[in-house]
């Protein structure tokens, strides 16, 4: 967790919801970020911002079925582990779920991701991914090992 903002920052924080979708042979789903948007062609877990009044479960449901086409029940998203970072322009806090239950046949939305890989843990590290996400991936790799 990165906490580099000065007390009284005027950072806007922003918020949003990720996953770690397992698949049942222990791989997760990295996405790739397409090459225009900003850190675009780092991978990163699938997610997006979560809107005003929106609880962060909610909006995950939302992004997942908006950018994979994936069915996820707000029930088995599995709270797991938090990102705390902050950027130039803003403060990410991001909570990740871990989620092995899910349906539908995953279809890219060009607009949010150009590519996705199923990755065992152990190699998350071999794909370059946003500065926040290395706590989370370090978790997730802890998580794999015990
Ligand atoms: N979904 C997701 N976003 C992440 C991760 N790590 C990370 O720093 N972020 C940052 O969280 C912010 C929000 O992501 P987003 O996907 O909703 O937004 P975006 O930049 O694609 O914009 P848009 O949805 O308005 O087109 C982005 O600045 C993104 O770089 C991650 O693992 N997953």
């Amino acid at each position: 967790m990165q906490t580099s903002d000065s007390p009284g920052s005027s950072r806007r924080l922003l918020l949003v919801a990720a996953a770690a979708l397992f698949d049942s042979s222990g791989r997760v789903l990295i996405t790739q970020r397409p090459h225009h948007k900003q850190l675009g062609g780092l991978w990163e877990f699938p997610g997006g911002k979560v809107e005003l009044g929106e609880a962060p479960e909610h909006a995950l449901v939302r992004e997942l079925k908006e950018e994979l086409d994936l069915t996820v029940e707000p029930d088995a998203l599995d709270p797991f582990a938090f990102a705390s970072h902050a950027y130039p322009d803003f403060h990410l806090l991001m909570p990740l779920y871990v989620v092995t239950k899910f349906g539908g046949v995953m279809r890219l939305d060009p607009n949010a991701a150009q590519d996705a890989a199923w990755v065992k843990p152990a190699d998350l590290r071999r794909y370059e991914m946003p500065p926040a996400d290395v706590v989370l991936v370090n978790r997730l790799i802890e998580r794999n090992a015990t």
